[in-house]
């Protein structure tokens, strides 16, 4: 499988390239050059796969043979082994065609482990292969950053430096990070937002002779290809698992980076039958606003009840316009350019296309808080703030109610306190293996909203230690 860059202007990659990529040369983002397309037969053949042994059939194609079959199996066996429930991802009924997808079942509790702690897993195996030792910049908003941790915690082979705005993730999101003490970990909480630490991770790849050339930088934010791949494979799980491929199904997605919803689309391309894909945004309503109005226009950023998805710049919607935009690398590039700089309408033709792929709908937190309330009176079931937005989102935008609404629950309600207890319920106890959490010793360093002090901050810790 070969790889390329949304601006046209990057070497072709292969697989193992690309993971250790991260941003293109171009400043692009690296997708298949090709997608891989199965038949409904093919798809209806996966019925009553494990988790794990369905990650391998659409994991496989897009590795194309750099890593062998048993250890790629071996890597996905023990990733999704280490989940606290033997579904991996199990769905949860609310009403009649209503459903959660429970994707925090992993060792942090957010949708991030499902592709994070595979990531770890095939670095640590590319980088023993080439004996090279990699720095990891990632930038957080509070789940990449402690899921990337735990995936990268015992690594030989990387340093990883993990950004997150100073104040404004939650405290059990922080501790999560901040509490692993490994001598290969460093947290930085930068005086700024998340697009600023998202910034700085794009303004590393853009000036990699920081490191001297003595270290590879790799991303463990969505930018990396391997990321969005893994995040593909739920979306054919909870299909197969409400009688797919013989009858469609929709999404509800809380969304941000973009990222988790492009690995939807992705799958909808590659043959599942999804009727409709949902961009469920919080305050931060920069592609609802887009969706709805046609108008791509920056904000400022919103703080709100749902850290996790105060993004003003979704990374990943650069991905879907390349497709819009017929692949044209150089179109994309003038584009992303006046993105950054202007406010941007599509013309009606290419808007018409976004509007039939996706529908939107933004949520203000005194509804988010209004729904985790009204499903906890209902059903019992306590939903985290970011999955109440998709839940919202889906109930407002669902076209057919007698096919399956699947909302993707992106968190654990535990790592959000403040917005369970603004709902009026008491936030539930931590799970067994972080009980003591809250107790356990912090490390780390506070750092101006500067990528020259990140970067010296990096370059301190790899090279002078
Ligand atoms: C809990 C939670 N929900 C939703 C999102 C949004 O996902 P994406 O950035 O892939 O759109 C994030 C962060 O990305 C998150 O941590
Ligand atoms: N919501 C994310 C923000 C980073 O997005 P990513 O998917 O590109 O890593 C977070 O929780 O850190």
């Amino acid at each position: 499988m070969k790889y390329i860059s949304t601006r046209g202007n990057a070497p072709e990659l292969e697989f193992e390239d690309v993971l250790l990529a991260g941003l293109a040369s171009d400043g692009g983002l690296y997708v298949p050059k090709d997608l891989p397309h199965y038949s409904l037969d093919t798809i209806r053949s996966w019925r009553g796969l494990s988790y794990s042994k369905l990650a391998f059939k659409i994991i496989q194609p897009f590795v194309g043979g750099a890593i062998d079959d048993a250890a790629l199996q071996q890597m996905l066996d023990d990733t999704y082994d280490n989940f606290g429930h033997k579904a991996v991802a199990p769905l949860t009924q609310l009403d009649n065609n209503e459903y959660v997808l429970e994707l925090f079942q992993g060792p942090t509790l957010a949708f991030k482990d499902f592709a994070l702690q595979l990531l770890g897993r095939l670095l640590d195996h590319v980088l023993t292969k080439r004996n090279e030792r990699a720095v990891i910049v990632g930038a957080t908003s509070g789940d990449t950053g402690s899921a990337a941790i735990e995936g990268c915690k015992h690594s030989e082979f990387v340093d990883i430096f993990i950004m997150h705005p100073h104040n404004r993730v939650s405290e059990v999101q922080r501790k999560q990070m901040t509490t692993v003490l490994s001598d290969n970990v460093y947290n930085i909480a930068v005086e700024g937002n998340f697009d600023d630490c998202q910034n700085m991770v794009k303004a590393c790849f853009a000036d990699q002779g920081f490191l001297r050339g003595e270290r590879r930088l790799v991303a463990v934010n969505s930018i990396n290809w391997a990321r969005i791949m893994a995040q593909v494979v739920y979306y054919f799980y909870a299909s197969l698992n409400l009688g797919g491929p013989d009858r469609s199904l929709s999404f509800s997605v809380p969304t941000g980076n973009f990222g988790d919803i492009f690995a939807g689309y992705l799958a909808k391309n590659m043959g599942l039958p999804i009727d409709q894909l949902i961009v469920a945004t919080n305050k931060n309503d920069i592609l609802h606003r887009t969706i709805s109005q046609n108008r791509y226009e920056k904000h400022a950023l919103a703080h709100t009840l749902t850290p996790s998805m105060d993004i003003v710049v979704s990374s990943n919607f650069e991905r879907l316009l390349f497709d819009i935009y017929g692949r044209d690398g150089q179109l994309l590039a003038d584009l992303m350019t006046r993105m950054n700089s202007e406010p941007v309408e599509l013309d009606s033709a290419r808007m018409a296309k976004v509007r039939e792929l996706f529908d939107s709908h933004a949520v203000d937190d005194p509804q988010t808080c209004a729904t985790i309330a009204t499903v906890f009176a209902e059903t019992g079931y306590l939903l985290d703030p970011h999955t109440a937005i998709g839940v919202v989102a889906a109930r407002a935008c669902r076209r057919h109610s007698d096919r399956p609404m699947v909302t993707l629950g992106t968190a654990h309600p535990v790592k959000f306190g403040e917005a369970i207890n603004k709902a009026g319920l008491a936030t539930p106890a931590l799970p067994h293996h972080m009980a003591d959490l809250l107790e356990r010793e912090e490390r780390c360093s506070l750092l101006p909203n500067s990528l020259a002090a990140v970067q010296a901050f990096v370059v301190k810790n790899v090279f002078d230690a």
